[in-house]
């Protein structure tokens, strides 16, 4: 589903984050990936979800040699592709109403006539009820908001999670019920699953294996 191979990623010339690194991820699998933090986990998500173009290496995605990243990937290549990121308050417009941050997908792929049917079905999965999705990003908790950005990876029905921290912010409550709608929805989908993140109990106990960042290649 995903292969990394070789790569090497940074935010400035000449000074990489992340140095020759391979990842396999194949269709159905969990894998979970370990390191402390600044170790260039994020960046590699960043990659596989192609929203950073890596320096040298490559990206291979449901079969397709990436060639372009960001707003230049092919939409049907972004589109296999949904991310949940660390902090919510950073991924979500602060002005739209959860409702309208979960359809954020469908609008932009031209599928509005979903929009009904697949937020309220998505609300439910991840345990946004009541008033909730009529509520503003601002008015609710980071744990609610980040149900909603759970939801809104999931809405193109991806077949490719990557979760990058997505529960390093909420309590165990919460962290129980995001992973288990993520679950839910892999065991409807066998969609694959990168989850990032520091928490070896989770990650081992969630994903089929766990990489470990410390080796010197992470396949
Ligand atoms: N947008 C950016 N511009 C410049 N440097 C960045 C940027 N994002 C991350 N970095 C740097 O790249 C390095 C790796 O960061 P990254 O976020 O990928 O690590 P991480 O392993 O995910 O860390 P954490 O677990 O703390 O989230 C760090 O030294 C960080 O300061």
């Amino acid at each position: 589903m995903l292969e990394l191979s070789n790569i090497t990623a940074g935010y400035e010339r000449g000074k990489p984050v992340v140095r020759d690194v391979s990842l396999a991820v194949a269709r159905g699998e969990a894998v979970g990936l370990l390191g402390p933090s600044g170790c260039g986990k994020s960046t590699l998500a960043r990659v596989a979800a192609l929203l950073h173009r890596p320096d040298a290496g490559t990206v291979v995605l449901d079969g397709t040699t990436v060639h372009d990243y960001r707003h230049r990937a092919p939409r049907a290549l972004r589109t296999t592709v949904g991310v949940v990121f660390q902090s919510p308050r950073q991924s979500a417009d602060p002005r739209l109403r959860l409702r309208d941050l979960i359809a954020e997908p469908l609008k932009a792929t031209g599928r509005r006539i979903e929009i009904r049917e697949r937020v309220d079905e998505l609300a439910h999965a991840v345990g946004l009820g009541g008033d909730l999705l009529t509520r503003g990003a601002h008015e609710v908790s980071d744990g609610q908001l980040q149900r909603a950005c759970l939801a809104r990876a999931l809405v193109l029905r991806p077949r490719l999670l990557i979760c990058d921290e997505m529960t390093a912010m909420l309590d165990a409550s919460t962290t129980a019920a995001l992973v288990a709608a993520v679950e839910a929805y892999r065991r409807e989908t066998k969609a694959s699953l990168l989850a990032v993140g520091h928490d070896q109990v989770l990650l081992d106990r969630w994903c089929d294996r766990t990489v470990s960042w410390a080796a010197p290649s992470a396949a």
